[in-house]
């Protein structure tokens, strides 16, 4: 099945050979070609250009894109798709004044969540996730990875991961599953951490790599949460089942925890609220991609990622939702966009490489995925008619999504 998109006004994010990653300066640049086609064989980009050089096709279908952008389907690589109910009570003590320490304390937050998801059956969590995969499908999202972490028991994250393969057999979207057991202690391994490591690392990490259910690894690494030690032993653990790390770190504190990610060869280190220069300077040495959740930052009120500061260094970005229901009941990655740039200040051109090709990497798919390049998939947003690609973060709260093409299907 072929389809011809013609009349481009302008197609972002052109790559003729492929790249895994942008990095620093080279962040701000944003290839394109205004007035093209691009064509679909087989679900993959065949070719893309200008109109001039625009192929005929006999066969398949034909889409007027005149007045309209066209970029990659953004890749989101950090959410928690995958829960049961809602955390909208929190919501409102937080606007009453509790934090989200306070209400974690209290036994609320990830805790809240766990319980939810150990009292619900999983036929009913896969169809509370769908719901939410449905969605940001329609919001350009082509690519997700999904972690576990409201289970902390061994059926509850296998629960969860089962959903995840289940929603990935079931939709065209590209899904990697994270196993996050060390999401959080559960109450009664508060004064007992070895213990529940000793369940992490024994129990249920061998029924995962049993049924092939994760492609990464995570904890939170936090004060209060996993130190860093503890998260050493389970990237280790980790590896020895294949697992690459993927780790929240640096939310709300600096404990070195980068450093040790780095030494452990994490894929990613997500949330990075707070960072220091010598954090920085780890990142610099690194294949490690650092990943900005700002609606985070937005919904729970705390700083944003010092996204200028890291790209001045030469580090590379990547921007993703953090979709979940304690600190971003939010999947929308057109938000996050328009956030990095509003709040962050980064470019368009830096958001944009931020939400495809390094999204991309940090999910372990930038040599399929990210950019428009012959023979990737074919994963694309078709915009409404824009003034330029700027509108895109300008206009923040307008649905500027026309059509969306995930894995070579049109969406609607
Ligand atoms: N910080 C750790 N995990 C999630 C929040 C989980 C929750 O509150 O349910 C996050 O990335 O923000
Ligand atoms: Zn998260």
């Amino acid at each position: 099945m072929k389809i011809l998109i013609t009349n481009i006004k302008e197609l972002l994010q052109i790559r003729e050979a492929a790249i895994d990653k942008v990095s620093g300066a080279d962040m701000a640049v944003l290839p394109k070609i205004d007035n093209a086609y691009l064509l679909i064989e087989n679900n993959l980009i065949a070719d893309f250009g200008t109109m001039e050089d625009c192929p005929d096709i006999s066969t398949g279908q034909v889409i007027d894109a005149t007045g309209k952008t066209v970029l990659p389907s953004w890749v989101d690589s950090h959410t928690h798709i995958v829960y049961a109910g809602n955390r909208i009570q929190e919501f409102a003590d937080r606007i009453n004044g509790l934090s989200y320490e306070e209400i974690a304390n209290r036994g609320g937050g990830i805790l809240n969540s766990a319980k939810k998801l150990n009292e619900t059956p999983e036929e009913e969590i896969y169809n509370q996730s769908k719901l939410r995969l449905e969605e940001i499908m329609q919001q350009g999202t082509g690519a997700v990875e999904i972690k576990s972490g409201y289970g902390l028991t061994v059926e509850g994250e296998l629960k969860m991961l089962r959903v995840i393969k289940k929603l990935a057999e079931n939709y065209p979207v590209k899904i990697k599953a994270t196993f996050l057991g060390a999401h959080a202690f559960p109450m009664q391994y508060k004064e007992n951490h070895a213990a529940y490591l000793d369940v992490i690392i024994n129990e249920m990490l061998p029924k995962i790599a049993e049924e092939k259910l994760a492609d990464y690894i995570d904890a939170f690494l936090e004060t209060g949460y996993f130190s860093v030690e503890e998260t050493e032993r389970i990237m280790a653990a980790g590896k020895q089942y294949g697992l690459i790390s993927k780790i929240h770190v640096n939310q709300f504190t600096a404990i070195n925890g980068i450093e040790a990610c780095v030494k452990h060869g994490a894929l990613s280190v997500d949330h990075l609220e707070i960072v220091t220069d010598e954090d920085i300077e780890v990142l610099k040495n690194s294949d490690t991609m650092p990943v900005a959740l700002p609606s985070c930052s937005y919904f729970i009120s705390i700083p944003y990622t010092p996204a200028r500061k890291m790209i001045s260094a030469g580090l590379p970005l990547a921007l993703a939702t953090d979709f979940n229901p304690g600190t971003t009941p939010s999947g929308n990655m057109n938000f996050v966009v328009a956030t990095a740039c509003i709040k962050m200040k980064m470019t368009p051109e830096e958001a944009i490489n931020a939400a495809t090709i390094n999204g991309a990497y940090a999910m372990g798919i930038s040599a399929t995925h990210g950019s428009i390049t012959k023979g990737k998939h074919a994963n694309l947003i078709i915009t409404k008619p824009l003034a330029s690609y700027y509108q895109l973060p300008y206009a923040f709260g307008s649905n500027l999504i026309d059509q969306v093409i995930i894995e070579g299907q049109l969406l609607y």
